[in-house]
């Protein structure tokens, strides 16, 4: 199967020298790929859309269900996504779909993630607020049946700057695969690790997960006792 990666536009408005310049794209193997542009945005820009969703958005903080138990979600969330699309369902949860007439900033932004990313199409978006360190997103992937086998997610973070990890799944036949004697805990823990990546995802910042990333990845945004500010993180899917 042959699966194509579209380029970033050099032509957005957005903040185009930097995008050209400080773009960063990692190729993850087996047609999995991220794109990281550490300035996206324009500081002013970002102050601005991190101020009005901060202030706008009507932030729900969700009972999940996560391994057959109920609990608080660990951040705030909203959702918005384009008429008649089916009902996103995670952990249990239908959170309620706002249309982008109710919030004509979000419409600037993802006409700038449209820019950036030609060829791409978002038609929904999942929003999410750290109010600080002990806020977190636990290890998942974003591989629900509505996205489809490769989803392209576009993810653009405001205010407190948080690490984002991506690690690989533990596949059948990496924990098969014998390099050594050592201890199967040794090997586990050795293919846990020597698949990692980690970006400190800034104010005004953009990044792509793409292709087969969220069937063979996991993200996370842990805790972080020394973050006392708040996060907004936005998400853009493809719902089809
Ligand atoms: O906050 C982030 O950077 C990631 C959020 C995320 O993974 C999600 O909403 O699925
Ligand atoms: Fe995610």
């Amino acid at each position: 199967m042959s699966l194509r990666f579209k380029p970033i536009s050099e032509s957005t408005k957005a903040n185009p020298d930097e995008i050209t310049l400080k773009k960063q794209t990692i190729d993850l193997g087996n047609l999995s790929e991220v794109v990281y542009i550490p300035k996206f945005l324009t500081l002013d820009d970002s102050w601005k859309f991190f101020d009005y969703l901060n202030k706008e958005i009507p932030w729900t903080r969700p009972t999940i269900r996560v391994f057959g138990r109920s609990c608080l979600q660990p951040r705030d969330t909203c959702y918005v996504a384009s008429e008649g699309l089916p009902k996103l369902i995670y952990s249990g949860y239908e959170p309620h779909a706002y249309s982008w007439d109710d919030f004509p900033l979000l419409k600037d932004i993802l006409e700038a993630v449209h820019k950036a990313l030609p060829g791409s199409k978002f038609n929904s978006l999942l929003l999410n607020r750290y109010k600080g360190g002990n806020d977190y997103v636990g290890w998942h992937a974003d591989d629900e049946k509505l996205y489809g086998s490769t989803p392209e997610i576009a993810s653009i973070s405001f205010g407190c700057e948080r690490e984002f990890l991506l690690k690989k799944k533990l596949s059948k036949s990496s924990q098969e695969r014998r390099t050594d004697d050592e201890p199967v805990s040794k090997r586990l823990k050795k293919n846990n690790y020597a698949h990692q990546h980690s970006f400190t995802l800034k104010h005004g910042s953009m990044l792509v997960m793409r292709g087969y990333t969220q069937r063979d990845w996991i993200h996370s945004v842990p805790k972080r006792a020394k973050a006392e500010g708040t996060r907004i993180n936005l998400t853009f899917r493809y719902v089809l």
